[in-house]
C-alpha cells in the first residue's frame, strides 16, 4: 500500500468527531482540500476530482462493470412478497443465533429476518440481523436500496466510511445512509447485531412537542466522522453493490476510500444510547414506548413512522398504584424487539440479549406470567425503583411485516414463545361483585 495517513494503524484510537444531528459540516484531512465559492470548479485543489456525495482523488465511476456476486447471498430481501417471505399474526421469538466459526465478514453475516413494501418503490423497510466475526477485506459494501440504522450487541464495528471513521461499540448505533460505501472491522472477532434498513426517507429527531426544548436525544450527541482517506493502488479491491436486495460486484484497483474532504448534511453518523434522556410518568400509569423515540422515519401521514427507533434504558420507576411493566396491549403498529444486554422489564426469561421478538399489528402481547404475578405480589408498596443494567430496543412500523423463511423455520426460533403467556390465570372474582352489587 501506498501514501496513506500516518495513524492508519491507530486511526480508530481517540477517534475525533464533529457533532450535531442533520447539521450542513464540512471537513478536510487536508487543509485546503474543499473547493469554496463553488461546487464544480474547473480545476480543485491539489488535483482532486470533486465528486457529489464525495470529493475525491479519484471519481467512483473508475470501476468494471457490476456482475451479480459470486456466491449469491440469498438471505437478503428487498422487496416482500410471497416469493421471499410469509405472513403470522402468531407473536414469535427467537434466541440469539450462534456466531458461525467459519469466517464470515459482515456482508457474509447480513441476513434479512422480516421487512414490507419494496426498495423499488421506494418505500418500506426491512429488519436485518448480522453475526460474523472477521473484516470485510478489500471490499467495501454500498446500499443503494435504503439507510442501515445498525445496533451492534456483541462485538465493536470500525467502520471506514467515505466521509471519515466510526468506532462504534454495543450500547451506541450507526446511521449509514443510501449510497455511501462503506468496510465494517470487526476488532473484536465474534460480533452480532441487529439492522433496520428504511426505504424512501431518512430519520429524522422525532418532534418533541410538549417536552419543550430539551430531552429525548440530543442534537449534539449525533457524531459524524471527519475526512479520512487512503491513497495509492490497491489491486483487487472490490466494491460490492446492494441493489434491490441482491448483491453485485465491480472490480476497481484503488481504494473508495479516496475522499480528503467533504461538505454538506448528508453523512454517516453514529450515537452513544446512554446519553438519552428518558422521560416518563412521574405519578400514574405507563407511557407509550414512543416518549422513548431515539429516531423517527416518517411515513406522508403525520405522525405515523414508517420506522421508529425506540430504547427502554435503565431510569426510575414510580409511578403509584399502577402496573408498571408494559400493560397487555394490541396495537396498529408491529413491534420488533432485540435486547443489547441485560434483561427486558416485561419477560422474566427467554428473551436474551441478541435475541428478538415479533409482535405484529394487532397482535395480543405484554409482560410474560413470572413478571406479572411477581409485580401483583409486589402490590401496591412498591417503591421508587430504578432498572438497572438493561437496554432494550424497538424497531416500531405502520407496515404490516413479512416473515423470511429462514427466519420462521430457524433453529433459534422459541416454538415455546406462546407459553409465557399461557399460564395468566383469571383472577376475576364474580362473587365480590355480587356482593358489591347487592350492598348498592
Ligand atoms: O411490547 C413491548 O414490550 C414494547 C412496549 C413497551 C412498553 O413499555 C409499552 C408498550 C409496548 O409496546
Ligand atoms: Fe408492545
Amino acid at each position: 500500500m501506498a501514501a496513506q495517513n500516518d495513524q492508519l494503524d491507530s486511526s480508530f484510537n481517540d477517534l475525533d468527531y464533529l457533532s450535531g444531528f442533520g447539521n450542513s459540516l464540512e471537513s478536510e484531512a487536508i487543509a485546503g482540500a474543499l473547493p469554496r465559492g463553488q461546487n464544480s470548479p474547473l480545476l480543485c485543489p491539489y488535483g482532486l476530482y470533486a465528486e457529489q456525495i464525495s470529493g475525491t482523488i479519484k471519481p467512483s465511476v473508475t470501476h468494471e462493470p457490476f456482475a451479480p456476486r459470486s456466491p449469491s447471498h440469498g438471505k437478503l430481501v428487498s422487496e416482500f412478497n410471497d416469493s421471499n417471505s410469509v405472513t403470522t399474526p402468531t407473536q414469535l421469538r427467537w434466541r440469539p443465533v450462534d456466531i458461525p466459526d467459519r469466517p464470515t465478514d459482515f456482508i457474509d453475516g447480513l441476513f434479512t429476518v422480516c421487512g414490507a413494501g419494496s426498495s423499488f418503490l421506494r418505500h418500506g423497510y426491512a429488519i436485518h440481523m448480522y453475526t460474523a466475526n472477521k473484516s470485510m477485506e478489500n471490499c467495501a459494501l454500498c446500499n443503494a436500496d435504503g439507510d442501515f440504522l445498525i445496533v451492534p450487541q456483541k462485538g465493536r464495528l470500525w467502520i471506514t466510511t467515505e466521509c471519515g471513521k466510526l468506532h462504534v461499540s454495543p450500547g451506541e448505533i450507526a446511521v449509514l445512509p443510501q449510497g455511501f460505501r462503506f468496510s465494517v472491522e470487526m476488532p473484536d472477532g465474534p460480533s452480532r447485531g441487529y439492522v433496520a434498513e428504511i426505504f424512501g426517507t431518512h430519520f429524522q429527531l422525532p418532534d418533541l412537542g410538549p417536552i419543550g426544548a430539551n430531552g429525548l436525544a440530543a442534537s449534539r450527541d449525533f457524531l459524524v466522522p471527519k475526512a479520512w482517506f487512503e491513497d495509492g493502488m490497491r489491486p483487487g479491491y472490490t466494491i460490492v453493490q446492494k441493489y434491490g436486495g441482491e448483491l453485485f460486484t465491480a472490480k476497481q484497483d484503488f481504494s473508495p476510500f479516496n475522499v480528503v474532504a467533504w461538505h454538506g448534511n448528508y453523512a454517516p453518523y453514529k450515537y452513544d444510547l446512554s446519553k438519552f434522556c428518558p422521560y416518563n410518568t412521574v405519578l400514574v400509569d405507563h407511557s407509550d414506548p414512543s416518549i422513548n423515540t431515539v429516531l423517527t422515519a416518517p411515513t406522508d401521514k403525520p405522525g405515523v413512522a414508517l420506522l421508529d427507533f425506540v430504547i427502554f434504558p435503565p431510569r426510575w420507576l414510580v409511578a403509584e398504584h399502577t402496573f408498571r411493566p408494559p400493560y397487555y396491549h394490541r396495537n396498529c403498529m408491529s413491534e420488533f424487539m432485540g435486547l443489547i444486554y441485560g434483561g427486558y422489564e416485561a419477560k422474566a426469561d427467554g428473551f436474551l440479549p441478541g435475541g428478538a421478538s415479533l409482535h405484529s399489528c394487532m397482535t395480543p402481547h405484554g409482560p410474560d406470567t413470572k413478571t406479572y404475578e411477581a409485580t401483583i405480589a409486589l402490590g401496591d408498596e412498591a417503591k421508587p425503583h430504578k432498572i438497572t443494567n438493561t437496554m432494550a430496543f424497538m424497531f416500531e412500523s405502520c407496515l404490516m411485516p413479512r416473515i423470511c423463511l429462514w427466519a420462521l423455520n430457524s433453529p433459534f426460533r422459541d416454538h415455546d414463545y406462546y407459553q409465557c403467556w399461557i399460564g395468566l390465570k383469571s383472577h376475576f372474582k364474580l362473587e365480590d361483585a355480587a356482593v358489591q352489587n347487592a350492598q348498592i
